[in-house]
């Protein structure tokens, strides 16, 4: 399954409401300190929004909702693959992505055969505190240069700007979060996204 060039992450489904109908093709629902109840709701709602859209649809964290309600895919950090059940993912048919940082982390992540593999933060992000420096963009070469035709996406400050030199250094993909919402205009933003990464 390949990815499209551009992936938003947003933190509630009110967000995919409002910017997968404007042609995003790949999309992460990462919910936060959110009750189960909530989450399966948004759950619901993200996955009728992005069918109607063909739009792939990735959950962040919470794989056995995402199991339960049907989804195709999950989004793992290290710390969630302490927790997950991975025979379970994938028997029920879900695909995976997972979280590295360093080469112990990718060494776990290629044993797992995932879908895609993130690495990050190739930036400074204010998104979240991190223990991890930043990457930088040559740190993308070598994970191309080990990963072999597993998909690589670039996280973590990214920007419309410095999406190019992740392409060229062997990301396929590229991630972003606050650099949609918190512009002026999130849609203006996307629109650009859109048009950078086609
Ligand atoms: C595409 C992508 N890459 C990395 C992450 C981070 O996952 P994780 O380390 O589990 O941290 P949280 O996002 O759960 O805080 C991601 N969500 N998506
Ligand atoms: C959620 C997340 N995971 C990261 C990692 O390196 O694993 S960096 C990150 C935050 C990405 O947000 P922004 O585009 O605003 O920097
Ligand atoms: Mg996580």
């Amino acid at each position: 399954m390949s990815l499209d060039r551009f992936y938003p992450i947003f933190d509630h489904v009110d967000w995919l409401e409002r910017l997968v109908p404007l042609g995003i093709k790949l999309v992460q629902l990462r919910i936060k300190d959110r009750s189960d109840t909530d989450i399966k709701a948004q759950i619901r709602r993200a996955k009728k929004i992005c069918a109607a859209q063909d739009c792939t649809l990735i959950i962040n964290d919470y794989w056995k909702i995402a199991l339960d309600e049907g989804c195709a895919y999950v989004h793992l950090g290290q710390e969630d693959l302490d927790h997950a059940d991975i025979a379970a993912i994938r028997t029920g048919g879900m695909a995976l992505g997972l979280s590295t940082h360093d080469k112990a982390e990718l060494a776990r992540a290629l044993a797992l055969s995932p879908d895609y593999i993130a690495l990050g933060p190739i930036y400074p992000t204010i998104l979240k505190k991190m223990k991890w420096h930043e990457q930088g963009i040559d740190r993308l070469s070598t994970w191309r240069g080990l990963m072999g035709n597993t998909p690589l996406v670039a996280i973590g400050g990214m920007s419309i700007a410095r999406a190019q030199g992740a392409f060229d250094a062997g990301a396929d993909c590229v991630a972003a979060v606050t650099d949609i919402t918190l512009n002026a205009s999130p849609e203006d933003r996307v629109r650009e996204w859109l048009a950078a990464t086609r």
